[in-house]
């Protein structure tokens, strides 16, 4: 098979949450397209949403079903689904679904890893050891330590160097080698992954102001400038350390391709404000390709009906693109 024409494995993500209505959503979107899934999860659960759904022994069955039905990889559920309201008896179906998923993607019978939203506490409760999706795909992928998360809509890329920790230990674990490492991961995704010949990277600084030369704090001149320097002499097109608060205005935009920040929200509230319903969120630095919607499990809708499906079409689309040029026909 082609390997553009292989379907993404889509995880089931927590049951409770809006995971499986978006699904189906995406799968109204998209079942007359080239893009092609399977969900790795519980077919009933998907059933509830008016669609229909199959069972399928293979991922290779998908190419035969996606037209007329959600084509499902069966996990079962250790409890009853009541929506908005999490089960932490279910957190082994929910990480069995992720573990399945990257192992069709590791053995090439899946293009890519799709996941739906998990709640981190959910998992933690049930002794989980990783703080969210990016950390345990890279384990799983026996990459770790070497994961990178981007968020993107078609206005903006940004990549948090440092992810899922405490405001305080994220400062604490800043370095000038953490932002070489994710910079030259990024780089390379960019290139490789969305055909960016020579990506534009605009740094962010960390203080006020960029710490205006170090009246406001000195990481910029400390840790972020070092770093700078080196990537400049890898052959990069890399400016900064840019001031955080004008860096996401439009014309500062349009100047770059992607903007490495600091820390979790300095990259997420930028990226969430300017287009939340198109964001997609990817890891990068792992031998397979992970993308995700933008949003989180949603519990306070879920069931209603009124979730938006548009993020995680975004995010399969994207997979897809990512999947074709990562290996071109
Ligand atoms: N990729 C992931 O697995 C992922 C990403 C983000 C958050 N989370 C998890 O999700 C849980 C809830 O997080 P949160 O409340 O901060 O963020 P959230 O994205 O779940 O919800 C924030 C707000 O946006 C709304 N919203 C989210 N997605 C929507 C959609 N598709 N359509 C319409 N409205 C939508 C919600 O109803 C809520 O009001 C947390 O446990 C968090 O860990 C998971
Ligand atoms: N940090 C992401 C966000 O706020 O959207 C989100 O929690 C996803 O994390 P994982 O993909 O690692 O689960």
């Amino acid at each position: 098979m082609p390997e553009e024409n292989r379907p993404l494995a889509l995880t089931m993500g927590d049951p409770a949450g809006i995971g499986p209505e978006i699904t189906a959503g995406a799968w109204q979107a998209l079942r007359g397209g080239t893009i092609r899934f399977a969900v790795v999860g519980d077919a009933a659960l998907i059933a509830r949403h008016g669609v229909p759904v199959r069972d399928i022994g293979t991922i290779a069955q998908v190419a035969d079903v996606f037209a007329q039905a959600v084509p499902v990889l069966p996990v079962a559920l250790a409890a009853p689904v009541t929506p908005g309201q999490p089960d932490s008896r279910n957190a082994g179906a929910i990480t069995t679904s992720i573990a399945r998923a990257v192992e069709l993607a590791r053995n090439g019978q899946a293009g890519a890893v799709v996941t739906n939203p998990i709640s981190k506490i959910v998992l933690k409760k049930a002794g989980f050891a990783y703080p969210g999706h990016t950390e345990y795909l890279a384990a799983l992928c026996n990459v770790p330590g070497r994961e990178v998360m981007m968020l993107a809509c078609p206005e903006l890329r940004v990549v948090p160097i440092t992810i899922h920790v405490s405001l305080r230990r994220a400062l604490d674990e800043l370095s000038t080698e953490g932002i070489i490492a994710a910079t030259r991961t990024t780089h390379a995704a960019l290139i490789r992954d969305f055909g960016i010949a020579a990506p534009r990277i605009a740094m962010a600084g960390l203080n006020p102001h960029a710490g205006e030369d170090g009246s406001m704090g000195t990481e910029e001149q400390t840790l972020i400038i070092p770093a700078i320097e080196t990537l400049r002499r890898d052959g990069m097109d890399i400016t900064g350390p840019w001031p955080p608060d004008t860096l996401f205005t439009p014309p500062a935009r349009a100047r770059y391709d992607v903007a490495m920040c600091m820390y979790h929200d300095q990259a997420l509230i930028p990226l969430k404000t300017i287009d939340m319903t198109n964001g997609v969120n990817t890891t990068l630095g792992l031998p397979i390709i992970r993308t995700s919607p933008d949003h989180g499990t949603a519990f306070d809708i879920a069931g209603r009906g009124v979730a938006d499906p548009a993020s995680l079409v975004a995010a399969l689309r994207m997979a897809g693109r990512m999947a074709e040029h990562r290996n071109p026909t």
